[in-house]
């Protein structure tokens, strides 16, 4: 698992350092972090270190010290290196470390920003070191004119030569919530101290940060909860259940899945079709005839009825993907959603939820559903607005439904209504078509049969048993995107082929949890 914590926790995990004065321990360890991966990626793009040029931008604060720093060594290892003064103050020291070095100095204010962005663009490496945990707001003043320029001179990340990397954070976006507000540099890398911080892994915080790295600076987290955490392959394994020799196909977990309609049979079978390549007894299907009739072409194992819920034992439900204009289908999510059983709510049958549910109820919304959730509960927000804080309006979700909420999205977020939160950004936007929201809920749907009954779950991955069903939503994220990644490499995902792709990620999986062992 990885942890993510606020920049308050871990700026207050420093201070009984800094006050044992062991402040410029911890910047030496940050500098060298963030030195090693500048170093690691120059090297990756087979360009070294001697003759290479760097350009750091260092702010008024201690990140600017962090980045001038990491810039101190590249200039001893033979880098040419320029910094920046976005700000009238800067950390002396470090300054001082960096001049000493050999490294040349520009002050921004009075300079010309488009000489400088051109410069930077050129250049080998630029390090963002404007803005770090002490930041307010989105990046303000001639420091943002400076990052808009040398974005507009560097183009797009994809094709730029310079390769940026990122001081604790990409200057600019929300420490906490990945909110960006202004101009931000989009990092091919970032190198945070200390622990991941939340904006790094929400939102368009995560789509500006780049490949993350952790640089272990020597703080005690251990008092702090948590603000997010990003399931890794070990947790989504250890939430695969893997049949024994007594099992059968009751006791290994039977989805029942109530989807689809006349005008949108498809839904269903994409649903099932990811249950029962993710693991499960079995998939009981509740609807229209024809609707099991498209199903079964592909699945002829799923048992099909037209019953209600109450006469379809089950262990967990799926109600939702394209269940549209249809009251039998609405009355089956109503029953489920109240079962108690846990149940992933999907689509249609979102606005079936009552006013007051469980965690086991999984809804899956998309931010326009999302925000309807929220409206029927008397909170108005934008499309736009959830989209550029979705932690924040899966939280409210959470709090006012009392549901686990998982949001889709560029980077999955799974609220609980402890509070807890989970982001997941194992897609790739290939998964973003028509059907691709219909194997996301299948598959949790078949990780919460299968875990229905096991007690040991939560503790197996170390989570509060009350946010169990938030990290199982959370681990569907996972194999999720993986397997739309692993379906991407053929080329555009179809949707339907996904199955193909969930069952060789659930046996990855499996082989690299048996290899641990
Ligand atoms: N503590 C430690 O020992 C360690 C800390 N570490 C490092 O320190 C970093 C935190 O350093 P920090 O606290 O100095 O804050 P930091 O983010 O550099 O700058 C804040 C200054 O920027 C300004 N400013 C604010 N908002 C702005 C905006 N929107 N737009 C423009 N300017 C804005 C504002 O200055 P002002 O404008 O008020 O003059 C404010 O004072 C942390 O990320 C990590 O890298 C590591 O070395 C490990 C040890
Ligand atoms: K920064």
């Amino acid at each position: 698992m990885l942890n993510a914590f606020s920049g308050g926790d871990v700026r207050a995990a420093e201070a009984p350092l800094i006050d044992a004065g062991q402040g410029d321990t911890l910047m030496q360890r940050a500098a060298h972090g963030l030195f090693g991966v500048v170093l690691g990626l120059l090297r990756d793009a087979g360009r070294g270190t001697y003759g290479a040029t760097a350009v750091v931008l260092a702010g008024s604060g201690n990140n600017g010290a962090d980045a001038l720093y990491a810039g101190e060594r590249l200039l001893r290892r033979g880098v040419g290196a320029t910094a920046v003064l976005t700000s009238e103050r800067v950390h002396a020291d470090a300054l001082d470390a960096f001049v000493r070095a050999g490294g040349t100095t520009v002050r921004l204010d009075g300079a010309d920003v488009s000489d400088l962005a051109a410069h930077a663009a050129a250049a080998d490496v630029v390090i963002d070191g404007i803005l770090g945990t002490g930041a307010s707001g989105g990046l303000r003043g001639t420091a943002a004119d400076l990052v808009r320029a040398i974005d507009a001179a560097a183009g797009p990340r994809a094709a730029r030569s310079a390769l940026v990397v990122a001081c604790d954070l990409p200057s600019g976006i929300g420490v906490d919530t990945g909110l960006v507000q202004g101009p931000v540099l989009a990092a091919d890398a970032t190198v945070t101290f200390g622990a991941a911080k939340p904006g790094l892994l929400i939102g368009d915080g995560a789509v500006a940060a780049g490949q993350l790295h952790v640089v272990d600076i020597g703080l005690d987290l251990a008092p702090f909860p948590p603000a997010a955490r990003t399931l890794l392959d070990a947790d989504a394994a250890a939430l695969l259940r893997v049949p024994g020799a007594r099992d059968h196909k009751y006791s290994r977990g039977v989805l029942g899945v109530a989807a689809g309609s006349i005008r949108y049979p498809g839904a269903a079978a994409l649903a099932v079709g990811a249950a029962l390549a993710t693991g499960v007894g079995m998939v009981r299907y509740l609807g229209p005839p024809a609707v099991a009739a498209l199903i079964h072409q592909r699945n002829p194992e799923a048992v099909a009825s037209t019953g209600p819920v109450a006469e379809a034992r089950s262990q967990a439900w799926l109600v939702g993907p394209g269940a549209v204009d249809d009251d039998d289908q609405r009355t089956r999510a109503r029953d489920a959603i109240t079962s108690g059983l846990p149940v992933v709510v999907d689509a249609g049958a979102l606005t079936e939820v009552p006013e007051r549910v469980g965690p086991q109820v999984i809804l899956t919304p998309h931010a326009g559903e999302l925000r309807e959730v929220l409206a029927a509960r008397g909170v108005e927000a934008e499309r736009s607005a959830i989209e550029a804080e979705p932690a924040h309006f899966a939280l409210r979700a959470a709090e006012a439904t009392g549901a686990t909420v998982l949001l889709k999205g560029f980077t999955t977020i799974v609220a609980a209504p402890s509070g807890a939160l989970f982001v997941q950004a194992d897609a790739t936007p290939w998964l973003a078509t028509a059907g691709s929201g219909d194997t996301l809920s299948g598959i949790v749907g078949a990780l919460a049969a299968t875990l229905a009954e096991d007690d040991g779950a939560a503790e197996r991955i170390g989570v509060d048993p009350v946010d169990l069903w938030a990290a199982v939503a959370a681990a569907g994220a996972l194999i999720h995107g993986r397997a739309g990644r692993r379906a991407a490499r053929r080329g555009p995902v179809v949707v339907s082929d996904l199955p193909g792709d969930i069952g060789a990620v659930v046996a990855d999986l499996l082989e690299e949890r048996r290899l641990a062992m």
